[in-house]
């Protein structure tokens, strides 16, 4: 129905670079940072990642919606990119457990795609000139305003984003009469984490952001888990703060990606903002403990320093990235601390790294029975 009466549309970089192509979804425009994911599969759960938060979403596979939507594929409640840009969009899809089209997936959600864009060349002009703002439009007559309205769009450098997608309060997951109880502090939480810890056990309390370690830690909790979320790091000073209480205390703590980060930033180890960030579900990890290579979904745009990881006294590093050697992993030699940069929950997968919630479970009985 909508193949004749689609609109045209464009892609202007903050540089000035455009690309041509047609709308999907709403009218209007989407402002956010380009990024690229070169995953296969697990549309949905991109788009409704929390990390992604500001972000407008290059796919590298050529064709996106053709198995539909479920409503169980999804790691928050909402989409969470800024805008979509893909090649090929699928308006028909073939799947016997999707209950929706992408389509309708994005409307309901009043998402702006634009598709027929030559996804090729901009990844490879993105890879090369590094991740930069963006929009996308309807209003392809209107250009200069675009780029005038894109120039006062915030820069992902030093930019804040975990208060826009956290919980505005506490809520509980799991089986309340699980062994383990956990606090999770939800600076931007994908769903299938949660379901991997209450999966091991545990019954998790999920607290906004800004929760400091008195709160955190009211219930009882036997361990503490920081999030994935989106953003820059740097800027959430109510985290690190609390993860500085945690290992000041050596309770046992777990991060994930922004969680992971915000462990680093609590040690005094800086994060910087990567020319291209990692957005996949096949990077190669290799596991500095076991030497086992492990294949990971990523999704990051900022790093750990890993001069400064190498010189820390209390700190050694547990996983390299085989493609750049960015850190990938990293634990506290004399406390229960651990964390990585990539996502072992990842759904659809790869799950090489689900030993790490066992890991974490470990390390919480552990502490459990010497207390
Ligand atoms: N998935 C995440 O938690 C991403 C962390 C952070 N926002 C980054 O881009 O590096």
């Amino acid at each position: 129905m909508k193949y004749q009466s689609r609109k045209k549309a464009v892609l202007v970089l903050a540089d000035g670079t455009i690309f041509h192509g047609k709308a999907v979804g709403r009218e209007g425009s989407a402002f956010g940072e380009v990024c690229f994911n070169t995953g296969m599969t697990g549309y949905q759960e991109i788009f409704t990642d929390p990390s992604y938060y500001g972000q407008l979403m290059v796919a590298t596979n050529a064709h996106i919606g053709n198995y539909g939507t479920n409503k169980e594929e999804v790691e928050s409640d909402s989409i969470k990119i800024a805008g979509l840009i893909v090649k090929n969009f699928s308006f028909d899809y073939s799947r016997d457990l999707a209950d929706s089209s992408l389509q309708d997936f994005l409307e309901k959600n009043n998402l702006l795609a634009i598709s027929d864009v030559d996804t090729r060349a901009l990844v490879s002009y993105i890879r090369d000139n590094g991740a930069m703002n963006a929009v996308i439009s309807t209003e392809v007559d209107n250009i200069d305003s675009l780029k005038e309205q894109l120039a006062k769009v915030p820069d992902m450098n030093g930019l804040e984003l975990a208060s826009k997608v956290s919980t505005k309060e506490p809520y509980f997951v799991g089986d309340p009469n699980a062994t383990y109880k956990i606090s999770a502090l939800d600076i931007g939480i994908k769903k299938n984490i949660l379901r991997n810890l209450a999966q091991r056990d545990a019954y998790i309390k999920v607290f906004p952001y800004d929760t400091n370690f008195s709160e955190l830690s009211e219930w009882g909790p036997d361990g503490y888990f920081l999030s994935n979320g989106p953003g820059d790091p740097e800027p959430l000073s109510a985290a690190i703060n609390t993860a500085k209480e945690i290992l000041d205390k050596d309770l046992p703590l777990f991060g994930i990606c922004l969680g992971h980060q915000v462990i680093a930033l609590a040690n005094g180890i800086s994060t910087y903002k990567m020319h291209n960030g990692h957005r996949g579900i096949n990077h190669p990890v290799k596991n500095l403990i076991t030497s086992k290579g492990e294949i990971t979904s990523q999704n990051h745009g900022f790093a750990i320093n890993r001069e400064e990881t190498e010189a820390h006294p209390d700190v050694e590093i547990t996983h390299v990235h085989l493609n750049d050697n960015t850190v990938a992993g990293i634990k506290m030699k004399n406390k229960n601390c651990f964390s990585v940069q990539y996502h072992p929950e990842a759904s659809p997968g790869p799950n090489d790294s689900t030993y790490l919630f066992d890991q974490f479970i470990e390390n919480i009985k552990k502490a459990k029975i010497t207390a």
